[in-house]
């Protein structure tokens, strides 16, 4: 019996893995000086990838050109063959608080992508209806964003990218201006959304326990011109907890990752 695409439940190695996002030729250069050179990558349909590598190494650059944020020198992305524009993407910036409409109470910042995209109120109210839902919101969402948590801030945000229900969902450092408690909570309402969507993620990390906790496939990024040092596969079962952290396949992946990191920071 083959075992369906779409389960995330699944170990990964029982799964067949399907390309989503195929990057070829990939250049680019800020200020003459090559940051990408010819750069190929593959992520996979419906699992996790992080990206982590040294400072500077392109690792938002990288993210924010497949999100179609920064214009490449050279290259071609497809999403399953389709270009940006044939295909619905959600992103999370890192700065929450910067992200959301202050003018705008949590529940419009959530419906905004939907009623841009055109959709009639009882649409609009059904998605969000079962966003709410999905997110388990203890929170009153009718207040404005400035009135919530950094954690809370940062869940609207990502409701909201979730909104349309996009193929992939890009997060450029969702955690980073998150409190360890926020961290943990956040981690786990996108583990939650992952297994109930198997949606594709791509988080941009600039902590290895974050870049290995929520993964299936950690992209380690060289020193500028940035090539891939290593794609690693950590395959262990969901749903993760806190207390996956001591457990040995968590503790040897974030171990090689790190081994890998520092031979390339010396590099
Ligand atoms: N708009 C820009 N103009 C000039 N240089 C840029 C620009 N954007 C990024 N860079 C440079 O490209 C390199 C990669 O930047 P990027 O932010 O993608 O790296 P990063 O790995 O995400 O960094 P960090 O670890 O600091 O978050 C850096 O050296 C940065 O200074």
């Amino acid at each position: 019996m083959t075992a369906p695409v779409s389960s995330p439940a699944l170990p990964v190695q029982l799964q067949r893995e399907r390309t989503h996002i195929t990057v070829r030729g990939l250049s680019k250069a800020f200020q003459g000086s090559a940051l990408y050179q010819n750069f190929d990558l593959d992520l996979p349909e419906g699992r996790i990838v992080s990206i982590f590598g040294p400072n500077g190494c392109g690792k938002s650059t990288l993210m924010n050109m497949i999100a179609g944020l920064i214009p490449v020198d050279a290259g071609k992305i497809l999403f399953d063959g389709k270009t940006l524009k044939q295909t619905v993407i959600g992103y999370v910036f890192q700065q929450y608080r910067e992200a959301l409409f202050p003018w705008m109470r949590a529940i419009d910042n959530i419906a905004y992508p939907l009623r841009r995209a055109g959709l009639g109120k009882a649409q609009v109210k059904a998605r969000v209806e079962e966003l709410v839902s999905e997110f388990e919101i203890r929170f009153d969402l009718n207040r404005y964003p400035y009135e919530l948590s950094g954690g809370q801030q940062q869940t609207v945000c990502i409701m909201r990218a979730l909104a349309p229900k996009p193929e992939v969902l890009f997060l450029d450092e969702p955690f980073s201006a998150l409190d360890y408690e926020m961290t943990l909570f956040i981690r786990e309402k996108l583990q939650d959304v992952y297994l109930k969507t198997g949606v594709t993620m791509v988080i941009v990390s600039h902590d290895l326990e974050d870049a290995v906790y929520l993964s299936d496939r950690i992209l380690l990024l060289t020193r500028r011109p940035t090539r891939i040092a290593e794609y690693m596969t950590f395959d262990m079962p969901r749903p993760r907890t806190p207390e996956s952290m001591a457990d040995p396949r968590f503790v040897a992946a974030k171990a090689k990752a790190l081994e890998i990191f520092q031979r390339e920071v010396r590099a």
